[in-house]
């Protein structure tokens, strides 16, 4: 898979893609969630509970209010009758008693006096400071001496206690803000413990099973246990992680076919290679046979000759041995050929060839055709006389071939004319000295009347 998917090896590819880093294991997405859901429980806790307290004031007013209005109503009537009776025993008792009970912080009672500043009479609990928060009531009372004859006596004035107002709203408090409280960490917990069921806990083993995931892990699907759901984010991821891996093993495959395949024709191609350069190797060989040899006799040739010829003269020069050369041409050959044709001319010519490649059998002796009917013998540590001894040897077994030559004046058999010349350091430093030698010995022997051998 393309290291790419290389992904046993996490190689950066080539084109730019980032390395892939290490899996960071301390920001679990469980914990921040519940981190989160903490902090807005909070908040929320907090909110609830400031609107949860602002209501239970507003009762709590209400009710002292109630309270209050109870109060009036209660001593209403019998503060009015001690006012008019001027019976400030009963006022004073009635005064503290109702400044008793629980929600009252401070009792007034102004008592209108004719053509005189109202009396003042009040009751209020130890410390009791007047708030503007407390509820208030002012209630004029009033006094019927006689049905229809309604007199204004005084006015009560009732102040609820803020200590008491305070207390309760404290007891409030505290219940709202556990209740709130509890209830935030609940949905804390739940979510948490919903999200790690349902979510955090198949993340991880989606992260460990591409953790683990390497080319050859490529076909083991990743099974998330968990009911199936039909299309949640979690099912087509699980969908997706199996789909890429199923797509990569099958590039894998087929990059692996591939590679195989051009291994077979890189082998396929480099035999073809060895098989054409081991062609092409005999064929150069062949040639370079070929460019050495005469076709004809299977003699070296010209060109074989001139490239020994050097190396054994310098060899001769250098060690001071021998080195002597036999020049020979077949006696009227043109004549032969015309008597028997070229063909035959040709056999008759791989005749002479035959002779001269048996007599000239030892190492180092070198028959080469020089061109027509003349051959040269190149005989490295042999003088003069063991040449003339050779030359010899080779015109006995022409004899004895006796190959037929009707139109020779010199004899009814194939002859031969041999010229020899032997390397003379004195004179020479150049072996076409010496060939040139042999070849003037050759000419004598033409022309001495050929059938000889002439140095
Ligand atoms: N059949 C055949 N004939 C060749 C070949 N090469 C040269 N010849 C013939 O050899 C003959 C050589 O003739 P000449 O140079 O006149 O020599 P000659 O007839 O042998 O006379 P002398 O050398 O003076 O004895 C020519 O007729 C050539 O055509 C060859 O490869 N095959």
């Amino acid at each position: 898979m393309p290291p790419p998917l290389d992904a046993d090896t996490g190689t950066p590819d080539m084109h730019g893609t980032p390395a892939p880093t290490g899996p960071v294991r301390n920001g679990s997405l469980g914990r921040r969630l519940v981190l989160a859901t903490l902090v807005f429980g909070l908040i929320f806790t907090g909110m609830a509970a400031a609107v949860r307290t602002w209501q239970a004031w507003r009762a709590h007013l209400a009710s002292m209010t109630a309270e209050l209005t109870l109060i009036d109503q209660v001593f209403q009537r019998t503060l009015s009758k001690a006012i008019w009776e001027m019976d400030r025993d009963a006022l004073r008792t009635q005064l503290d008693s109702a400044a008793q009970v629980a929600s009252v912080g401070r009792i007034e009672l102004r008592i209108q006096q004719m053509g005189r500043t109202p009396e003042v009479m009040e009751a209020h609990r130890d410390g009791q400071a007047v708030s503007p928060m407390t509820p208030q009531i002012t209630r004029e009372l009033t006094y019927e001496p006689y049905p229809g004859g309604r007199e204004v006596v005084g006015e009560l004035h009732l102040v609820g206690d803020e200590r008491v107002l305070r207390e309760r709203l404290q007891a409030d408090v505290l219940g709202i803000v556990l209740t709130q409280l509890v209830q935030s960490l609940l949905l804390a917990g739940v979510i948490m413990w919903l999200f790690n069921s349902l979510v955090t806990v198949h993340v991880r083993v989606i992260a460990r099973h591409l953790e683990e995931l390497t080319p050859a892990t490529l076909g083991r699907a990743l099974r998330l246990n968990r009911r199936p759901r039909g299309g949640d984010e979690l099912a087509l991821l699980e969908v997706g992680v199996n789909d890429l891996q199923h797509k990569l093993s099958t590039y894998l495959e087929r990059q692996k076919q591939d590679e195989r395949d051009l291994a077979a024709h890189r082998d396929r191609l480099a035999e073809l290679v060895d098989e054409q350069t081991a062609e092409l190797r005999a064929a150069n060989r062949r040639l370079e046979e070929l460019s050495r040899v005469d076709p004809l006799t299977g003699l070296a040739n010209r060109r074989h000759f001139d490239e020994i010829k050097d190396v054994e003269f310098r060899r001769a020069q250098r060690l001071g041995q021998p080195l002597s050369v036999l020049m020979c041409d077949v006696d009227f050959f043109k004549r032969y050929n015309d008597a028997y044709g070229h063909a035959q001319g040709d056999r008759c010519l791989q005749q002479v060839a035959e002779a001269l490649r048996d007599n000239f059998a030892r190492a180092g002796e070198i028959v080469a055709r020089m061109g027509g009917e003349e051959f040269a013998v190149l005989l490295p540590s042999m003088n003069i006389q063991f040449a003339r001894t050779a030359a010899e040897r080779l015109r006995r077994r022409m004899a004895m071939l006796a190959v037929p030559h009707r139109d020779s004046p010199v004899a009814p058999v194939l002859t031969l004319s041999i010229g020899l010349a032997e390397y003379d350091p004195a004179t020479m430093d150049q072996f076409d000295q010496l060939l040139h030698q042999a070849d003037q010995a050759l000419y004598r022997a033409k022309s001495q009347g050929r059938d000889r051998i002439s140095e």
